[in-house]
C-alpha cells in the first residue's frame, strides 16, 4: 500500500526474492541452493535493512535541509524486542515479503522466530522508550534516541526446580543486521583525573585534567515510522579502547597491561544493570551514565555547530528529554562544555540549560530515587562535582530568598545530601535544572506534587505536569495480533486507526452486534490456541482453551503483588477441593498464567517465583481439580513472549497496592487487545476507568488516599479468615519448602503487611468472583471486550508523544516529502 512510493528498491515479490537470494549468497555467504532458516532470516533481514536505509537517508537529508528544532531522547534502556515484523509492517510491505518467501519455500512467521530480542532494558521504562520512539517516527517528528549498546542484554531467566537462575544473554552472537556501525562517528570520553585552576582572561578558570579516555563508537538502528517515509535514528554507543591511553604504558614496555586496559574499556557498555529497583551507587553504573551522556552531547553539539555558530540559538534547535534520572549528568555536562570548552559565562550557560532540559520520573517510591555518592563522583568526575556544588549553592541562595531560613526544607531540597555518606540527589538536580517535570499518569503527578516532590511543587507549581504513558498499536496490535487487526479494519472499513487509535471508538456501536461477536470470539479462540500450544511447549502443561485465561505478566515486585494473585489461586484451589463433587460443575475453569523476571538480588521476589512453581506442582497434578484450575509460570518473559501471551488473554491482572504503580503500560496493551482488566485503582488504571467505565472492569482494593490510613492502623488492621488460612497453608508446608517461604509469609503477617495483601484480600476475591460470573455469559463478556478495545484510543503512545511535542518540547513534525 505504501511500497509503491519507493522510488528506489522495488517491493514486488520477484524483486524481493532476488534481493533475499542475493543476500544469501553475498551477505550471509551461503549457496543459494542450500541455506537454513536462520540464514534465510539473516538474508531477509538484510533485504529489509536496505529498504530502511533508503528512507533513512532521505529523512536525514530532509532534516538537515530543514534544520528543524529536534528532540533528543536520552534513555539508558530500550526494550526493542524483535525488529523484523515491526519493520516490514511499518514499511507497508509485509504481505509482499510473505508472498516472496512462500515462493522460496519459507514461511514468514517461522523466519521471524529466528530473531533474538533486543532486550536492552528491564521493564516498564525501557519498553516505554521503545513505544515512544516508534511514535516519534510515525508522527514525523525530528527526533533521535540515544542509549547504550549493551553486549549483554537483560539476562535469560532459566527456571530449575522452580527457582529462577540468571543466564547472561549475549545477543550479538551472530551479528545484528538491524544496526549500522558508524566507524566515523566516534568521540573520546574522559574519566578520573584532577581539576587544575589556571589564569584565564585576567580571571581564574577550572581545567579538568582527566586521567583515562575511552572511545565511544556509534551504532545506528533505523526506526521506520508507519505510513510515512520518515525513518529516524536510535543511536547506541559502544565503548572501545582509545589509543590515547596506551602510549604511556607502551613506553614503560608493559604491553600486557596495555592490552588488559584496552579490555576494561569495553566493559563500560557491555552489561545492562538488571535491577529496576534501587541504585546501588556502583562505579560501573556511573561510568555507563557519563559515557553515554558525554558521547551523546558531543554528537548533539557537533550537529548544532555544523549549522550554527551562536549558542543562543541552541534552545531554539535542541530539546533534551531525560528518561528518569539515569541521564541527568547531561545537565552538568552541558554546563561543563559550555563554560570550560565553549567559554560561555556561567549565567549564559545556565540560561541555556534551563531552556533545553525536561525530566520524566517513573518512580513513586522515594527510595527509588537515585543518589550518587560524592566520593564516587569526586574520583570519577571531579569537575562535574564542582559544577554540581556551584549549581546547588546558587539554588540554595535563591531558595533562602524565597522561603527564608527554613533549614529543614532547605536541607530536604538541597541537591547535596549531607551526612555520613554524602551524596547527590539526582532527582533534585533534574528538577532544579529542567523547565518541565512530569509524572507518567494523572495520579502519579498528584503523588509527586503532594508527596515525593512536595517542596519543589510548592516552589515551582508551573513546572509539574503529567503525560500519561501510552503504547504503540503498531507492535501491540498489528504485529502481535494480525487477525484482530484485520477484524478491526474490516468493521471500521479503514486502516486509518493504525495511525489514529481514537478511531477504535467507531466499534462501540457494534458492541452487541451478533456477527461481530461471532468473528470476535473466533479471533480470540485462535489466539488462545496459539498460547495454549506455547504453554504446553514451555511447561508441559496441557490447558483447555475453553477455560478463562487469567494473566499477570510484568517484573516481579512486592508492590505489584504477584503473591496476592498466588494466594487467590490457593484459595480457589482450596474451595474446589472442599466442594461437593456436583457443585464443581458450577466452577468456571481457569488457567492462571504468571510471568516475569526478578532482579537477581531481590530474594523475596525470587521466593514468589518458587512459590508459584510449588503451588502449580500441587494443583496441576491433582486429579480432583483436573481442568478446573491450572497454574503455569511462563519462563523468560520478554517483549516477544508478551506479543504471544497478550492476544490470548481473557483477563489480565494489575493489582498493585494503590499509590505504587507510577503508571503501568501492560494494562494498555491488554486493553487494546480486548482483554478485560482486574485491577486496583492505581496509576494509569484510574484513567482507563474514565475511558471505558468501571462496569467493563473488575475493580477492588483500597484507594490511593486510603492506603496511608490503613497502614497507620498496622496491627489493628482486620484481615479476612480466608487470608490467614491460605497464608497458613504456605507457612505449614502444604506446598513444601516451608522454611524457604517463611520470610514471605512473615512479610504479610498482620502489622507487617506493608503492601496490604490481607486487607485487600476480601474485595480481591469478590472481583475474581465477579469475573467468573461475567465469563459464564460469553455474549456479555464479548461486549465488555469490544468496549474495552474501543475505549483504548487514548492509550496510544502517539497521543503521549503529541502531548510532549506540543506542551514540553515545542517541536513540529518534519515529514519527508517523498
Ligand atoms: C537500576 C535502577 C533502575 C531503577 C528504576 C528503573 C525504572 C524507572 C523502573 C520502571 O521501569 N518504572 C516503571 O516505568 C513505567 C514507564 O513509565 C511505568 O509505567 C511503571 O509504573 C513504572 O514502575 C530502572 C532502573
Amino acid at each position: 500500500m505504501f511500497g509503491l512510493m519507493d522510488q528506489f528498491l522495488k517491493n514486488d515479490p520477484i524483486t524481493l526474492q532476488n534481493d533475499i537470494l542475493r543476500h544469501v549468497e553475498y551477505t550471509v555467504a551461503r549457496s543459494r541452493f542450500s541455506f537454513d532458516d536462520f540464514e534465510a532470516y539473516q538474508a531477509l533481514a538484510h533485504s529489509v535493512r536496505d529498504r530502511l536505509i533508503e528512507r533513512w537517508h532521505d529523512t536525514q537529508v530532509h532534516f538537515k535541509r530543514k534544520d528543524p528544532k529536534r528532540i533528543y531522547f536520552l534513555s539508558l534502556e530500550y526494550l526493542m524486542g524483535r525488529f523484523l515484523s515491526n519493520s516490514v509492517i511499518n514499511l507497508g510491505i509485509r504481505d509482499q515479503y510473505a508472498d516472496a518467501l512462500s515462493q522460496l519455500g519459507f514461511e514468514f512467521e517461522v523466519l521471524a522466530e529466528q530473531e533474538g530480542d533486543a532486550a536492552l532494558g528491564n521493564g516498564g521504562l525501557a519498553r516505554l522508550s521503545a513505544c515512544q520512539i516508534d511514535s516519534l517516527a510515525t508522527l514525523d517528528y525530528p527526533a533521535l534516541g540515544y542509549g547504550l549498546r549493551y553486549q549483554y542484554g537483560l539476562y535469560r531467566q532459566v527456571i530449575l526446580d522452580g527457582y529462577q537462575h540468571e543466564q547472561p544473554y549475549y545477543w550479538l552472537n551472530f551479528g545484528n543486521p538491524w544496526e549500522i556501525e558508524r566507524i566515523h562517528v566516534t568521540y573520546p570520553v574522559k574519566f578520573y583525573g584532577t581539576v587544575e585552576e589556571e589564569d584565564f582572561n585576567g580571571g581564574k578558570r577550572q581545567v579538568w585534567v582527566p586521567k583515562e579516555t575511552v572511545e565511544a563508537v556509534a551504532y545506528d538502528n533505523p526506526i521506520p515510522g508507519y505510513g510515512t517515509r520518515n525513518t529516524i535514528t536510535l543511536r547506541l554507543w559502544a565503548a572501545k579502547p582509545s589509543d590515547q591511553n596506551d602510549m604511556e604504558s607502551y613506553n614503560t614496555g608493559d604491553y600486557i597491561d596495555a592490552v588488559v586496559n584496552r579490555r576494561t574499556a569495553e566493559t563500560i557498555s557491555s552489561i545492562l544493570y538488571p535491577d529496576d529497583r534501587s541504585h546501588q551507587g556502583k562505579e560501573l553504573r556511573l561510568k555507563q551514565q557519563y559515557f553515554f551522556v558525554s558521547a551523546s552531547l558531543q554528537d548533539i553539539i557537533r550537529r548544532f555547530k555544523d549549522a550554527h555558530s551562536n549558542f543562543d540559538d541552541f534552545p531554539e534547535k535542541v530539546a533534551l528529554q531525560l528518561n528518569d534520572t539515569h541521564p541527568s549528568l547531561a545537565i552538568v555536562e552541558v554546563m561543563r562544555v559550555l563554560i570550560d570548552e565553549e567559554h560561555l559565562s556561567w549565567s549564559r550557560a545556565w540560561d541555556i540549560v534551563c531552556k533545553i532540559f525536561s525530566f520524566t520520573t517513573h518512580t513513586v517510591l522515594p527510595e527509588g530515587l537515585e543518589k550518587i555518592p560524592v566520593d564516587l563522583l569526586e574520583s570519577l568526575l571531579p569537575r562535574h562535582l564542582q559544577i554540581i556544588y556551584d549549581i546547588n549553592f546558587n539554588f540554595i541562595e535563591k531558595l533562602k530568598k524565597r522561603i527564608g531560613l527554613d533549614y529543614d526544607r532547605l536541607s530536604r531540597m538541597s541537591i547535596v545530601e549531607e551526612g555520613a555518606a554524602k551524596s547527590i540527589r539526582m532527582a533534585n538536580l533534574s528538577i532544579v535544572c529542567s523547565h518541565t517535570v512530569n509524572g507518567v499518569s494523572k495520579i502519579h503527578a498528584e503523588l509527586l506534587k503532594t508527596r515525593v516532590f512536595k517542596d519543589f511543587y510548592e516552589l515551582w507549581p508551573h513546572k509539574f505536569h503529567y503525560k500519561t504513558n501510552g503504547v504503540t498499536q503498531r507492535r501491540w496490535i498489528v504485529v502481535s495480533n494480525p487477525s484482530l487487526c484485520a477484524l478491526i479494519s474490516k468493521w471500521l472499513g479503514t486502516e486509518a486507526w493504525i495511525r489514529n487509535l481514537d478511531l477504535l471508538a467507531g466499534l462501540q456501536e457494534y458492541a452487541t452486534n451478533a456477527d461481530l461477536h461471532q468473528e470476535w470470539k473466533m479471533v480470540r479462540k485462535v489466539n488462545k490456541m496459539r498460547l495454549a500450544e506455547y504453554i504446553e511447549t514451555m511447561s508441559g502443561v496441557k490447558v483447555s482453551v475453553d477455560a478463562m485465561f487469567d494473566v499477570q505478566i510484568k517484573r516481579i515486585h512486592e508492590y505489584k503483588r504477584q503473591f496476592l494473585n498466588i494466594l487467590g489461586i490457593i484459595h480457589r484451589y482450596d474451595c474446589i477441593k472442599n466442594m461437593e463433587k456436583n457443585d464443581r460443575r458450577n466452577v468456571v475453569p481457569r488457567v492462571c498464567i504468571i510471568g516475569g523476571k526478578a532482579a537477581p538480588g531481590y530474594e523475596i521476589a525470587k521466593k514468589i517465583i518458587k512459590l508459584c512453581h510449588a503451588v502449580a506442582e500441587k494443583i496441576n497434578n491433582d486429579p480432583d481439580v483436573d481442568d478446573l484450575l491450572k497454574l503455569v509460570f511462563i519462563p523468560d518473559y520478554n517483549v516477544s513472549v508478551a506479543e504471544l501471551v497478550i492476544p490470548g488473554a481473557d483477563l489480565s491482572q494489575h493489582i498493585s497496592t494503590a499509590g505504587h504503580e507510577a503508571s503501568g503500560t501492560g494494562s494498555m496493551k491488554f486493553l487494546m487487545n480486548g482483554c478485560l482488566l482486574l485491577a486496583t485503582a492505581d496509576g494509569s488504571t484510574i484513567e482507563i476507568i474514565e475511558e471505558i467505565g468501571a462496569d467493563n472492569m473488575f475493580l477492588f482494593g483500597a484507594k490511593v488516599n486510603e492506603v496511608p490510613v490503613l497502614r497507620e492502623k498496622g496491627p489493628a488492621l482486620k484481615v479476612p479468615l480466608q487470608f490467614a488460612r491460605v497464608v497458613r497453608m504456605v507457612r505449614n508446608g502444604y506446598f513444601g519448602f516451608e522454611d524457604y517461604f517463611k520470610s514471605l509469609c512473615d512479610s504479610v503477617e498482620v502489622g507487617n503487611d506493608f503492601y496490604l495483601l490481607g486487607s485487600d484480600f476480601e474485595s480481591y476475591l469478590e472481583a475474581q468472583a465477579a469475573a467468573d460470573m461475567a465469563f459464564v455469559d460469553q455474549e456479555k463478556w464479548t461486549q465488555m471486550s469490544i468496549l474495552s478495545m474501543a475505549g483504548s484510543g487514548r492509550f496510544s503512545s502517539d497521543r503521549t508523544i503529541e502531548e510532549y511535542a506540543e506542551k514540553t518540547w515545542g517541536i513540529e513534525p518534519c515529514r519527508c516529502p517523498f
